[in-house]
Parts: C-alpha cells; sequence; structure tokens
C-alpha cells in the first residue's frame, strides 16, 4: 500500500495530515507579504473534531511539520513535537470559528497591509465592499450586490475578540465566511484547506482594489 505525505499514520490507523496544506499556503502567503515574520496563523480541522494549529512564534517564511499543535475542540493540547511549543496566540478565534461554523474545515488568518488599511476606512463595524465579480467567489450571487465584511476591535485580550465574534455572529451571521481585525488583519474560514487559500486571495484581492480605489477617487 503506497501512502503519500497528505496521509500519516498513527497508532496503526490512516487519517488525513493537512500539515503540509498549511505549510504551503504559509509559504505562499510570506511571499506575498501577507505572514510577515511570525504573522499570521493557520488551522485545519480533523473528522475528530480537534485541529492542526500553527504554533506561536514560527516564522511562517519556513515552517516544518514540527511546528503545528493539535488542539482539542475545547482547547486542550493533543499533540505536539515538543513541550516548549505553544498554540498560535490567536487559537481562540479558530476555535470559535470552528464551533460556530460546523462545515469549516480551516481557518487562515493573514496580515496584508492592504487589510490595516481598509480596516480604518470606516468607523463602524461592518465595512461596505465594492460590487465586484470577485465576491462570486466568496459565495455573493447577486447582481450588483450590496456585501459587508465585518469589523472586530482588535482587543489585547484575544479571548475577548473571540466572545465578541461568538456573540454577534450567533445572531447576526456573516455574509461572506471572513471577519476583519481593526489594524490587524482578515481571517477567513471555509470547507477544505484549498478553498481558505483561495478566500484569502479572493479578500485581498478586493482589499487591494478598495486602496487603489481610494487613491484614484474612484466610488462604489
Ligand atoms: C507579529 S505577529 C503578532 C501576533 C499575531 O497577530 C499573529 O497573527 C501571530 O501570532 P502567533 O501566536 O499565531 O504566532
Ligand atoms: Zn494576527
Amino acid at each position: 500500500m503506497r501512502i503519500d505525505r497528505q496521509v500519516l499514520s498513527t497508532n496503526n490507523s490512516l487519517k488525513l495530515d493537512p500539515r503540509s496544506d498549511l505549510i504551503a499556503a504559509a509559504t505562499q502567503f510570506y511571499k506575498q507579504g501577507w505572514m510577515v515574520g511570525t504573522a499570521g496563523n493557520l488551522s485545519a480541522r480533523l473528522p475528530d473534531g480537534s485541529f492542526w494549529i500553527t504554533a506561536s512564534g514560527k516564522s511562517k517564511g519556513e515552517l516544518q511539520i514540527s511546528d503545528f499543535i493539535r488542539v482539542g475542540n475545547d482547547g486542550k493540547i493533543l499533540e505536539r513535537s515538543h513541550s516548549d511549543l505553544k498554540p498560535s496566540a490567536e487559537t481562540e478565534i479558530h476555535q470559535v470559528i470552528y464551533q460556530l461554523f460546523l462545515e469549516a474545515e480551516a481557518c487562515y488568518h493573514v496580515h496584508s497591509i492592504e487589510a490595516n488599511l481598509v480596516s480604518r476606512f470606516v468607523e463602524g463595524d461592518n465595512l461596505p465592499l465594492p460590487p465586484l465579480e470577485m465576491l462570486k467567489g466568496l459565495g455573493i450571487k447577486a447582481e450588483n450586490p450590496s456585501c459587508f465584511i465585518p469589523i472586530f476591535a482588535n482587543h489585547l485580550d484575544v479571548g475577548k475578540i473571540a466572545t465578541e465574534i461568538c456573540d454577534r455572529f450567533y445572531i447576526y451571521p456573516p455574509q461572506i465566511p471572513a471577519l476583519l481585525l481593526r489594524d490587524h488583519g482578515v481571517t477567513v474560514w471555509a470547507n477544505s484547506t484549498e478553498t481558505a487559500r483561495n478566500y484569502i486571495e479572493l479578500v485581498e484581492y478586493i482589499f487591494r482594489y478598495m486602496v487603489v480605489a481610494c487613491q484614484v477617487n474612484i466610488q462604489y
């Protein structure tokens, strides 16, 4: 039987291992300037509800398989290569996304300059997005859509951010699978690692458009 690098064997049982997908995505995002230094964190959920997430403080341009921690859906550490490793400081955000959105299998968070700039375009907690064709890739099928991305305050206490996400999305689910932390970066979630990568590219394209549209005085 051939075991490819996507499939690792533990306890004599085979399970899909998403860590190579997370490394590939981080490498790409690093090259695009969205995961500079240690910025950002990526996770992917397993069938048992636990998820692999990047360890805190790792350079995202050179992640290794050993730079991930498997966390239970209750936040407990289940697996790590070394006891010194800590899960991402923003693990609670991934945890709340997986609790809220049962279809979510991957959750990606990056820091781009454009995301930081557009997060200041409004003072309120919803940022209007231009009615671009690219929104279709995020599930918005309407003609000339009126679409918003929710903005959350960037508290030092990440648990407080996670609580605010939970409380707000429980009542007002977002139109697109994305949220923006003001002066910080975007988080997306999707039903696969591949789709989460596409969603990051799509939202970052839209943010770039918004910054350029502002520079050349285009209204939308
Ligand atoms: C320079 S990055 C500051 C922390 C942060 O926002 C981030 O995304 C990375 O934190 P982590 O603990 O996941 O490495
Ligand atoms: Zn961050």
